[in-house]
């Protein structure tokens, strides 16, 4: 197992294109709603990354015990496809995947119909899923304020139940934009939505086969800009990119232009550029929680005071991502602190360090995020297999734009 990477930069010059992976989020709604259509789907572009190549197998596989791994999409999703369809399965996943919450999506189906019993802690996977007795009640109300999964995961399976589905969103609706891709993508294979207010309505139909190309991963992009923020010259294209996409992490072309980043928008992609940054910058990540890593290593390398909000869901994600950056940014001197309910400060500091070593909790999001202060400094990054979960290529596409890099096994 390869224990660190160390990198370098030595011009601090970044020019190339490089092609990011494909979205995951995207690929594993359309495996899903594939899988569900029962007819042959021509999906074009599908992720290298690890969630996604690990939902191909798994929904291939007619073994009794699934391990979704540390892919919280494969847990939520296969937990809803397994129930509906009535596929008796034991679904786990990793020490880490057992202590992520699931029992909104558990209650909701069990009022929809299926059985699914707790073979650990109530709430947590491990589960096993039993058969479907689909005459259930079909209007449920959920709670939107822990993660946007469970819903997609409900709506997926929605046009399959015998009266649809209404789903009534109570409290916060976090990730949001990932509930609109999971309506994209529905209705992008043929089934009709509505989402008014808090309520989602899915009625009775079948999914239609389609052909659907796979956006680049708009989230992947992010470790891009980072770079380009932080090079003394830089001229990157990330081919693919679209504007009108239905990744809410595309918002991150709009962020950047405040800190130090211009997207120009082509025909072929997008190109970034450098430009001049805001010293002070607040956001409500709540769109967008998978940015968080990005924007608060970004600023405390450059120096730009930051508010952050809407970073209720990290706690509960690949780590506690709120803990793992407030020990990581004490690097740069700073500190990341809860300055009154759901307000976090990023409070600026010196840096004094000849070198930086950042751990990654096994989370590719750390590793990612910090990667790029290898512009400013020998950087070594802990544990950088990580990084396959989305981006199983990141390292080498860093050595595409001259970065040195020093494995150690
Ligand atoms: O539906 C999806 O594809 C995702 C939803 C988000 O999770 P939450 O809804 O749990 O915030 C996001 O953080 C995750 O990386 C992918
Ligand atoms: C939170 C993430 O993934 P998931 O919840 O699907 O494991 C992520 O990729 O940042």
């Amino acid at each position: 197992m390869t224990k660190s990477v160390t990198l370098t930069h030595p011009s601090g010059i970044l020019k190339g294109s490089i092609k990011l992976p494909a979205s995951k989020s995207e690929a594993n709604r359309a495996l899903i709603i594939a899988a569900l259509s029962g007819e042959a789907s021509e999906l074009d572009n599908l992720s290298e990354a690890n969630d996604t190549q690990l939902l191909q197998r798994l929904l291939k596989s007619d073994a009794a015990e699934i391990n979704a791994e540390d892919a919280g999409t494969v847990m939520r999703f296969l937990t809803g496809y397994y129930a509906v369809t009535g596929q008796q399965k034991v679904l786990t996943g990793t020490p880490r995947m057992c202590q992520r919450p699931i029992k909104v999506l558990v209650d909701a189906l069990r009022e929809l119909g299926a059985s699914i019993e707790y073979l650990g802690e109530e709430g947590y996977p491990p589960m096993k899923i039993g058969a479907f007795k689909g005459n259930g009640n079909n209007k449920l109300k959920v709670r939107s304020d822990i993660s946007s999964q469970y819903i997609s995961s409900l709506l997926m399976v929605g046009p399959m139940l015998p009266q649809g589905l209404v789903l009534e969103l109570e409290g916060k609706i976090g990730s949001r934009p990932y509930i609109e891709m999971t309506l994209s993508l529905m209705r992008h294979f043929g089934v009709e939505a509505d989402f008014s207010g808090n309520i989602i309505t899915v009625p009775h139909q079948p999914y239609k086969a389609a052909s659907y190309s796979i956006e680049p991963d708009w989230s992947a992009s992010s470790y891009w800009y980072s770079l380009v923020a932080l090079a003394h010259e830089a001229e990157i294209e990330l081919p693919g990119l679209r504007q009108q996409s239905f990744q809410g992490d595309s918002a991150i072309a709009g962020i950047m232009e405040h800190l130090g980043v211009h997207t120009e928008f082509t025909e072929s992609g997008v190109k970034l550029m450098k430009r001049k940054h805001d010293h002070h910058f607040s956001f409500d990540f709540s769109d967008c929680p998978d940015l968080a890593q990005t924007i608060v290593a970004l600023c405390a390398a450059k120096g730009i005071s930051l508010e952050l909000t809407g970073l209720e869901s990290l706690r509960i994600k690949e780590t506690d991502r709120i803990q793992a950056l407030q020990v990581e940014v004490l690097s740069f001197g700073c500190s990341l602190q809860e300055v009154t309910e759901g307000v976090f400060r990023l409070e600026l500091g010196l840096i004094e360090n000849s070198a930086f070593t950042f751990r990654t909790y096994e989370d590719h999001r750390m590793a990612m995020a910090f990667a790029p202060l290898a512009l400013l400094r020998p950087t070594t990054i802990q544990e950088p297999r990580v990084v396959r979960k989305s981006y199983p290529r990141f390292w080498e596409d860093l050595e595409k734009v001259e970065f040195e890099l020093t494995f150690e096994e």
